[in-house]
C-alpha cells in the first residue's frame, strides 16, 4: 500500500461511511504506534508522544494544530508535562474515516 501520509484529507460530511473492518485492518498497519480506542461508542485513534518537558510537548501540540488547520481536520490535543496525547476521529460521522488515518500518519511525521 502507498504511504497514506502523502494523501490529503477528502471532504467528509455526515452520512459518509465509517471505515469497514477490512479497511481498518489494513490502515492500522500503516500507523503501528497508534491504538484504536472506543469512547461512548465512537471509535478513535490515539497516540501518546513523550517529551522531556512541558515546553517541548506544547511545541509539538502547536505543530499538530497547524497541520489540523491546513487539512481542516481537527484532533483532540491534550498537553501535559512531558507528553502530548493526540486523538483523531471524525465527529461528523461519529467514528473513523480514512482521513483520520491520513492525519495520524501525518502527525507521526511532525516528530
Ligand atoms: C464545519 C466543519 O466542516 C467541521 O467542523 C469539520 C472540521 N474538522 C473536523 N475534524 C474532525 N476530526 N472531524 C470532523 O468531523 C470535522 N469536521
Amino acid at each position: 500500500m502507498s504511504d497514506i501520509a502523502e494523501l490529503k484529507c477528502e471532504a467528509c460530511q455526515a452520512g459518509a461511511p465509517t471505515v469497514t473492518d477490512a479497511e481498518l485492518a489494513e490502515l492500522v498497519k500503516q500507523i503501528p504506534d497508534w491504538s484504536v480506542e472506543v469512547r461512548e461508542g465512537v471509535m478513535q485513534l490515539e497516540r501518546v508522544y513523550k517529551f522531556k518537558n512541558f515546553k517541548l510537548a506544547l511545541a509539538f501540540s502547536n505543530k499538530v494544530a497547524e497541520l489540523a488547520e491546513e487539512e481542516f481536520h481537527h484532533p483532540s490535543i491534550l498537553t501535559e508535562w512531558g507528553k502530548t496525547t493526540i486523538t483523531w476521529w471524525t465527529h461528523a460521522i461519529g467514528g473513523l474515516h480514512k482521513n483520520d488515518f491520513i492525519m495520524a500518519a501525518k502527525t507521526d511525521r511532525l516528530l
